[in-house]
């Protein structure tokens, strides 16, 4: 930074402020106002221009020259490509003045006072030469040029020939301005298409609607580079013409394409088929005019009107292609609808003004190009806004699912789990069960202070049944007598299936005596039942049962077990039939003792 307490500096600092005062006041205060060139005439053919950049004989003497309005496309062209025109510079009162022209079609050279002060392009023998861009040009002047003549030279194959849009004497500084204006809006509307561009590019990848998006991100980016490559101010950014001129031809043929792509994805049948011939159609023009331009073979300047005459067709037919079903567009499709039709009028407007069928003016292009990232601005918020509302709908619905699942999962679990200890034949808890509960059972008995009975119950001669009626009667009895366990216990005892024809019965806050007339009433019960398998009937069965319980024969769970398993056997010995509780007989006790 720059010190500013040094007086040194100070002072270098006010003497540039004022010499800028200076010399921008002189501007200003000049007899400055951009004067037009006046009497223009005009002779078709080529003069023989001298040596070193003179003419060799002044056109004037032996010529016939024609009046003009302004030096461009004279009348009765006839196919000839070289013209020359003379207009008288106007006199003013200028500090800096400079010839500032639009541009040439297509090369030129500018003569004063038969000097030659000015070329655009390289002229051959001759007098021919090739396209060489169209930038603007700014024309030094030598002094006393005022009420002199100027004579330009001009070569043209294209379908305009000579000069185009203004040509005038102003200030140098003055020049730079007015490019500087007329580009800022097309520089700030460039600037901002780009933002969109990248942002539909971003959608294109992402989102749903990706051939939309890339449609609408190729327009974006095209329009954008064909207003950058257009802005005056490119020659002050790279000075090459024929560069910016060929990036302006390749985003402008890439419009329709992405037009074109954008409609047919929008439409079916007919005019899908339709929308779709017609952006291959330029996408064939884009790469043949192109390639051919590379290699040398064509012009660029060539490739513009025949694309013309193509959009001036194409254009137009997309457009009604796109009212004509326009009811079938969903609300953000009729918005960029509506956009390009107010961009579609601007384009071929401008181009009638290049081709000279309007006179000259400035067409607003970039406020197709504005009106359209405006539209597609909308377009993006609210997609991105429904994109956020469909993913939080998405989340709630993914946590709902997730919940019900889980809840769905547990239940699942939990039937498993159930079916894990469940006898699948009988439906009673199995064996997996009943280990898992004796223990705790005892414990709880040990809380409470009361009383737990076991009983070991197992079917008389079973083998019999299943040797006489089949395997499968066996299993009816099997069902038969769960379903009388099921019915004879309550509902706090725990009954299971042991294994095979063996059942035990937990019964929680029983004593001895209790459990021992629980058991005799089953046997009873069990002894009355009449048993039939597939209305054939069975033999009657009975039940053999031993009883322990805790504490009063043991506070050992595994000992229980023993002991009421130890009364079955006993009861099977007696002759079955019968319940055996375990006596209280020092003989028995030291035989469990004996056991452990
Ligand atoms: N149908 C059927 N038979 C079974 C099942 N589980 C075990 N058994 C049979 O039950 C019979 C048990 O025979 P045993 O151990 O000799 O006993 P039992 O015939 O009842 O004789 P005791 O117990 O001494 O009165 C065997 O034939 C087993 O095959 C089953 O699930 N279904």
């Amino acid at each position: 930074m720059l010190p500013l307490g040094d007086g040194k500096y100070k002072a270098i600092l006010w003497s540039i402020t004022l010499c800028v005062w200076v010399l921008y006041s002189g501007v200003l205060q000049a007899d400055s106002a951009p004067q037009p060139l006046h009497s223009w005439e005009y002779h078709w053919g080529d003069l023989p221009a001298g040596t070193q950049g003179t003419l060799s004989q002044p056109p004037d003497t032996s010529l016939t020259w024609n009046p003009i309005n302004f030096p461009a496309d004279p009348p009765e062209r006839n196919g000839q490509e070289q013209v020359w025109f003379r207009g008288v510079l106007p006199d003013g009162n200028w500090n800096d003045p400079v010839l500032y022209i639009t541009s040439i079609n297509l090369i030129g050279q500018i003569y004063l006072d038969d000097a030659l002060i000015y070329q655009y392009g390289e002229f051959d023998a001759q007098g021919r030469g090739d396209f060489a861009g169209w930038p603007w040009h700014m024309v030094e002047l030598p002094e006393n040029f005022s009420g002199k003549p100027l004579n330009i030279r001009v070569f043209s194959y294209y379908t305009n020939i000579g000069l185009w849009g203004e040509v005038k004497v102003m200030e140098r500084l003055e020049v730079l301005e007015s490019i500087i204006h007329m580009s800022v809006q097309d520089l700030a509307v460039s600037a901002l298409v780009f933002v969109l561009a990248f942002i539909a590019t971003i959608f294109a990848v992402i989102g749903p609607e990706r051939r939309g998006f890339s449609a609408i991100a190729l327009f974006a980016y095209a329009s954008g580079l064909m207003l950058l490559a257009e802005a005056p101010a490119r020659q002050l950014i790279v000075d090459n013409a024929l560069a910016w001129d060929t990036l302006r031809a390749g985003s402008y043929y890439t419009l329709p394409i992405a037009l074109g792509l954008l409609l047919s994805h929008w439409f079916n049948g007919k005019t899908k088929r339709w929308l779709t011939s017609i952006w291959a159609l330029h996408l064939a023009y884009l790469a043949i005019a192109i390639s051919l331009v590379q290699l040398g073979l064509v012009s660029l300047s060539i490739t513009f009107p025949v694309f013309d005459a193509l959009l001036t067709v194409t254009l137009p037919t997309m457009l009604i292609l796109a009212l004509f079903r326009f009811r079938e567009l969903s609300t953000e499709q009729r918005l960029l609808a509506l956009c390009f039709t107010l961009f579609i009028p601007l384009l071929l407007t401008d181009m009638l003004v290049a081709h000279g069928f309007i006179a000259w003016r400035t067409i607003p292009l970039s406020y197709g190009t504005l009106i359209f990232s405006l539209a597609n601005a909308a377009i993006f918020l609210w997609h991105y806004r429904h994109t956020q509302q469909q993913m939080s709908l998405a989340n709630e619905t993914l946590e709902y699912q997730v919940a019900s699942r889980t809840k769905k999962l547990g239940r699942l679990v939990q039937e498993l789990e159930n079916l894990s200890f469940k006898d699948p034949l009988t439906n009673l808890y199995n064996r997996r069960h009943f280990d898992r509960v004796l223990e705790h059972e005892c414990l709880r008995a040990q809380q409470n202070a009361s009383q737990l009975s076991l009983h070991m119950l197992d079917i008389d001669h079973f083998k019999q049944i299943n040797d006489h009626f089949g395997h499968d009667a066996g299993d009816s009895v099997l069902v038969e007598m769960a379903e009388l366990l099921k019915h004879h216990f309550r509902g706090l005892d725990i009954v299971c299936r042991f294994g095979g024809e063996e059942f035990v019965a937990l019964l929680p806050g029983t004593s001895v005596h209790a459990a021992e007339s629980r058991a005799n009433a089953l046997l009873t019960l069990a002894s009355e039942l009449s048993l039939a398998y597939q209305g054939a009937p069975l033999t009657k069965v009975t039940l053999s049962c031993g009883v322990a319980t805790y504490p009063d024969h043991t506070q050992d769970p595994f000992k229980l077990l023993k002991m009421a398993d130890e009364m079955l056997y006993q009861a099977k010995n007696g002759g079955r039939n019968r319940c055996i509780v375990w006596p209280e007989t020092p003989k028995t006790r030291d035989f469990m003792l004996g056991q452990s």
